[in-house]
Formats: structure tokens, C-alpha cells, sequence
């Protein structure tokens, strides 16, 4: 079957530095593939070149056979490549619920002269509600943003990715920063969307327990380039990744070092 994602040669020079570097990646639909690899490794430059944050100096981006490489990250989104937000993409003065529904409002195209008409707004207000609940986050919706805990703002940030219903997830470490407590809410909710299988997930995480346990897939990006592409097994047992990148140590829950 043909991947919904996959890239060609792709590759990204900022001054004399290659972040990206000649990567051939295939994404198949409705799996769910990790990105790893050590800190400075290009993940978040490959997610930024997916997502079209940036354009590449070389290589090519295929959607669903489509080449979407000279194509903005809002039209990509439109498409279908779903990025998720950042707490600084988080409008910090609206509420929880105003946040989510401004997503649901961007995926159905629903403009502000639409506000007059009540019946919609009230069904823009339930969708961002169903969202809210997914990342149990429904108790807060009347908070204003900026009074979240970190935690908190991330799973806003998931419920706001959710809420434009793409095809394509892709998760930036959507645990960083999180507390103990707050780590299995969303691991929990990451394996539903998962067992759902109903989206292709793509996450980049540095916690090798969560990998091993979710992933379909392992890409490991090391210099920019792509270092190995497996199943989990196959990436513990690769050799180049045990001696470039594992350290030899399988059992190290968190590689990496920030
Ligand atoms: N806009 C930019 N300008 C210059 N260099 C950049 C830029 N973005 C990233 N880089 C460099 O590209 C390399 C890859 O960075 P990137 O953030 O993609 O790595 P990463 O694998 O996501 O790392 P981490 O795990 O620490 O988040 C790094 O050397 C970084 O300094």
C-alpha cells in the first residue's frame, strides 16, 4: 500500500550545517511511527519540514502521492498534516474552551460574521467540548489559558490538534515538561488515538519506554541523516544504532541527555 507520507532526498542546510540530511522516510497510514535520536539529531527540523514550518534546500514531500513541498503549513494542515500546536500558538487571554473552539472553527471554515447565527455557535462549542473531554480537560474549559500548568497547556495544545480532525499527528514531544502525575493522562490518550486507528501518528520522544510501547515503527535520525528504519525490535537489535546511538545500553528508559 502507498504511504500517506513519505519523503525524497529531503534535506535542510542552515549556514554550512546539513540538520537535515538526504532523508527517504515512508509514513504507512493509520500506523504510528516514532522519531528518535539524540539531541540535535534533526528531529524537530524533519517534523518542521512535514508540517512546512520551513522548505527544504533539496528533496521532496509526498501526501497521499501529492507533492506538497512548496505548499504553506496552512494549507498543509487543510490537507491533512496535522502539527501539534505549541504553548505559544496557545492564546493565553482566551479561555480553555475559546482556544479548542477556534480549531474546530478553522476545520469547518466557519468565519466570525458566522457568530450571529447561535444554533452554529453552539455546535462549534459542543465539538471543542467533546475535544476538551478527550484530553480530560473539559473541568477547566472556562479557565483562561494562561492559568494552566504546563500539563495542562499541552493537553490544550493536543485537544487543539484533535479538534482539526487531519489525517496525520504529529506529536513533538507531547510529554515534555509534564509531571510525573500528568505523564500517564496523556500516554493514556496517545494509545487510544492509537487503538482508535483512525490517524497516522508520527511522535518524536526521548522516552524509550513510551516508544518501545506504542510504536509500529522506529526511525532513527542521528546527524540529520536516517540512521535506521524498524520495527522497536529491530531498532534494539541494529547495531549501528546500538554503537552510534544506544550507547549498548537497551534497557536506558531516556537516551538522550537534555
Ligand atoms: N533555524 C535554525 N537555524 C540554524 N540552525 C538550526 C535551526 N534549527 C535547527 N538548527 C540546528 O539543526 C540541528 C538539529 O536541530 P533539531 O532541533 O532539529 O534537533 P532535535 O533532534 O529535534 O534535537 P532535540 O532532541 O534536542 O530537540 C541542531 O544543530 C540545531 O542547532
Amino acid at each position: 500500500m502507498e504511504p500517506i507520507l513519505s519523503t525524497k532526498d529531503l534535506s535542510i542546510q542552515f549556514g554550512g550545517h546539513l540538520a537535515v540530511n538526504g532523508v527517504n522516510a515512508t509514513f504507512p497510514e493509520r500506523r504510528f511511527t516514532s522519531v528518535i535520536g539524540p539531541n540535535g539529531a534533526g528531529k524537530t527540523t524533519f517534523f518542521n519540514l512535514l508540517s512546512g514550518q520551513i522548505k527544504p534546500t533539496r528533496g521532496k514531500i509526498f501526501f497521499k502521492g501529492m507533492d506538497v513541498t512548496g505548499l504553506s503549513s496552512y494549507k498543509r494542515t487543510r490537507m491533512g498534516i496535522g502539527r501539534s500546536f505549541q504553548i505559544t500558538d496557545v492564546f493565553p487571554e482566551l479561555t480553555v474552551l475559546e482556544n479548542v473552539r477556534l480549531a474546530v472553527q478553522a476545520r469547518e471554515k466557519v468565519y466570525y460574521r458566522m457568530f450571529f447565527y447561535g444554533r452554529k455557535y453552539r455546535q462549534l462549542e459542543e465539538k471543542a467540548v467533546y475535544w476538551l473531554k478527550k484530553v480530560f480537560l473539559d473541568q477547566k474549559q472556562d479557565f483562561l489559558a494562561r492559568y494552566l500548568t504546563h500539563g495542562e497547556k499541552r493537553k490544550l495544545e493536543i485537544a487543539m490538534l484533535l479538534a482539526l480532525e487531519t489525517d496525520i499527528l504529529l506529536l513533538d514531544e507531547p510529554t515534555a515538561g509534564m509531571s510525573m502525575e500528568e505523564v500517564p493522562v496523556i500516554l493514556d490518550l496517545i494509545r487510544r488515538l492509537k487503538e482508535e486507528q483512525e490517524r497516522t501518528i508520527i511522535l518524536i520522544e526521548h522516552k524509550m519506554d513510551m516508544v518501545l510501547d506504542l510504536s509500529d515503527r522506529v526511525i532513527v535520525l542521528m546527524n540529520g541523516k536516517m540512521l535506521a528504519d524498524g520495527t522497536p525490535e529491530e531498532i534494539l537489535q541494529n547495531e549501528l544504532v546500538q554503537s552510534a546511538y544506544l550507547g549498548g545500553n537497551r534497557h536506558d528508559s531516556r537516551i538522550g541527555t537534555d
